[in-house]
């Protein structure tokens, strides 16, 4: 009689047993999800940047007509002091708050720039129906004002989330426009990205 050492484990549950543990490190190597009402705090903020980003080819369209120039300092100087202000009373720090605002002029300029040197290259003549920039178009941008300021202060709320960075990055992909190869996005959420990743 030949006598058959029976395995240590048999085969069938070694596999099943690989199995779960290869499952149970898939889910350790998923990185955490921020929970829902944080990724919707996320969102909100990103929907506001890309309404914002969205006028600045209209304010192109009327400087474009007009000829004045893509930098005004003046008016970033003021809306400056008005985020200044009201940061304070919403609770969001103000250095964070100035620099927020100062990328989303940076990214409205870089929008602008592109778009005027687009348009000198093509020859193109003034455009019929312009905007007019201080009736039509800076009430725009100073309605969203006071709504990306609440917007900052949830995101002040979320800050210490984990996670809160990688979903905002893979969210701006995928709610902001990638106009321009995506430089204006960049800059328009840096703040976001340094405030938000650990
Ligand atoms: O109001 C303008 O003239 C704009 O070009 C818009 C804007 C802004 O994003 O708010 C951008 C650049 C200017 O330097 C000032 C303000």
């Amino acid at each position: 009689m030949t006598l058959r050492k029976a395995p240590l484990i048999h085969p069938v549950r070694f596999f099943v047993t690989a199995l779960v543990l290869m499952w149970l490190a898939g889910c350790q190597l998923q990185p955490p999800e921020p929970p829902d009402e944080d990724k919707a705090v996320i969102d909100r903020m990103l929907v506001l940047i890309e309404e914002r980003l969205d006028v600045a080819p209209v304010v192109a369209q009327a400087k474009w007509n007009s000829g004045a120039s893509i930098e005004a300092p003046e008016r970033e100087a003021r809306i400056l002091d008005q985020v200044t202000a009201q940061a304070g009373e919403a609770g969001v720090e103000e250095d964070f708050a100035r620099r927020f605002f100062e990328k989303q002029f940076e990214a409205s300029k870089q929008v602008q720039r592109r778009l005027h040197h687009q348009w000198l290259q093509e020859g193109r003549s003034p455009f019929a129906d312009p905007p007019d920039l201080a009736e039509d178009v800076r009430p725009v941008l100073d309605r969203l004002t006071p709504q990306l300021i609440e917007a900052l202060a949830d995101i002040e709320r979320v800050a210490e989330v984990e996670g809160t960075g990688r979903y905002l990055e893979r969210r701006a992909a995928e709610l902001i426009r990638d106009d321009f190869d995506g430089e204006p996005r960049d800059v328009s959420i840096q703040p976001l990205v340094e405030r938000l990743t650990p």
